[in-house]
């Protein structure tokens, strides 16, 4: 079958950081897709590198990072298709693309926005930086997206500073100045880890919402599975910089193929569980990228782990479909009768 129309196309990116005490490779040879109209969601455990690929994506990876391979293809309809990995992150193109054809949205609002400025004033420069609209103009749009990011008394807050309102309502703020330029893909970054509960899960319904009402693309950047539930199509789950699974959001809740998307999904609470059980968690902690174990680098928390196999040999990327894949020797006929000898 066809792939739907890829928007963004991530191939093999490596990003790593030159640090005094050796090379972090944050992000390690990520290759994921986000087709037009779609959400994408790349989950995983903090440190995994889910920041870092968003970031490179919008030539935003603070010193001492940098891509060093892989590319970006950003596809936009009816113009020739552009690597982002090979802008400069100052460059005229890329300032053209950041903050307009994609935008993005990040864990701390409150960080995000000037206490200096109205909110008014930083709604109306993000529009007036991207289109051609009179102060006029751009105010109105302003009013116009406030309400549209469910911000009520919106032409009353245009004059309110960040520090007059409840972190939700920043985010929410937020979320109308990235949707300031009408952008193709809205890249959102943890958007609802620094809310409470209730608030995050409006602020799911608002970005729901307003990707049906938009058609928009978006790449949600999330460790919560509970989240990816509520908004994916599809999932892509990292590990130490690797993408180790990914499939529709079905396939993924129902049929997950790696040990690492099992441990996740093991570590929801459910409805109806029984209050007071305790929630499987993932043994161990996620290693520093410095200190990737040989082979599998889920391996030493693998409770289906083959001495061997999975600690000496890089696991086999497994391809079912254009949207389906994991990187697990389980999954691989060739590999798991060596691994049997193994064992033998
Ligand atoms: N400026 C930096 N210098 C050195 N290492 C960095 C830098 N920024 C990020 N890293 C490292 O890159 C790795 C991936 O970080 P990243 O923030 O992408 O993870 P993440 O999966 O988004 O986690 P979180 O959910 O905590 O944000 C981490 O090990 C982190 O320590």
């Amino acid at each position: 079958m066809p792939r739907e129309d890829p928007l963004l196309e991530i191939s093999d990116l490596r990003t790593h950081f030159f640090t005094r005490e050796g090379t972090v490779r944050a992000v390690d040879g990520v290759s994921l897709t986000v087709p037009r109209g779609k959400t994408v969601c790349v989950v995983g455990e903090s440190g995994c590198g889910k920041s870092v690929t968003a970031r490179s994506v919008l030539g935003l990876v603070d010193e001492p990072g940098r891509i060093v391979s892989g590319e970006i293809w950003w596809r936009r309809r009816g113009q020739e298709p552009v690597n982002l990995a090979q802008l400069g992150p100052r460059s005229e193109e890329m300032r053209r693309v950041r903050g307009g054809e994609i935008s993005m949205v990040f864990q701390e609002p409150m960080a995000s926005l000037s206490p200096m400025y109205t909110i008014g004033d930083q709604l109306v420069e993000a529009i007036r930086m991207h289109l051609p609209l009179t102060q006029e103009q751009a105010r109105e749009r302003a009013t116009d997206l406030l309400r549209r990011a469910g911000i009520p008394r919106a032409e009353e807050r245009l004059d309110a500073y960040s520090f007059q309102l409840s972190g939700g309502m920043c985010q929410r703020v937020m979320i109308a100045i990235a949707l300031a330029a009408d952008p193709a893909l809205l890249i959102a970054d943890e958007p609802t880890t620094a809310l409470d509960v209730t608030t995050q899960a409006r602020i799911i319904d608002l970005l729901r919402d307003l990707q049906a009402e938009t058609g928009m693309s978006v790449l949600f950047i999330t460790h919560d599975l509970g989240v990816v539930a509520e908004i994916a199509d599809e999932v892509v789950v990292m590990y130490l910089g690797t993408v180790v699974e990914r499939g529709g959001v079905d396939e993924i809740f129902h049929d997950p193929k790696h040990p690492y998307t099992n441990a996740l999904l093991g570590s929801i609470p459910r409805m109806g569980a029984g209050a007071g059980r305790r929630l499987a968690t993932i043994r161990g902690n996620v290693p520093h990228p410095s200190d990737r174990p040989a082979g599998c680098p889920f391996h030493p928390r693998c409770d289906a782990a083959i001495g061997g196999v999975c600690d000496v040999s890089d696991p086999p990327h497994i391809v079912f479909g254009e949207a389906r894949s994991v990187r697990c020797v389980l999954h691989d006929d060739v590999h798991r009768s060596s691994a049997a000898e193994v064992r033998a």
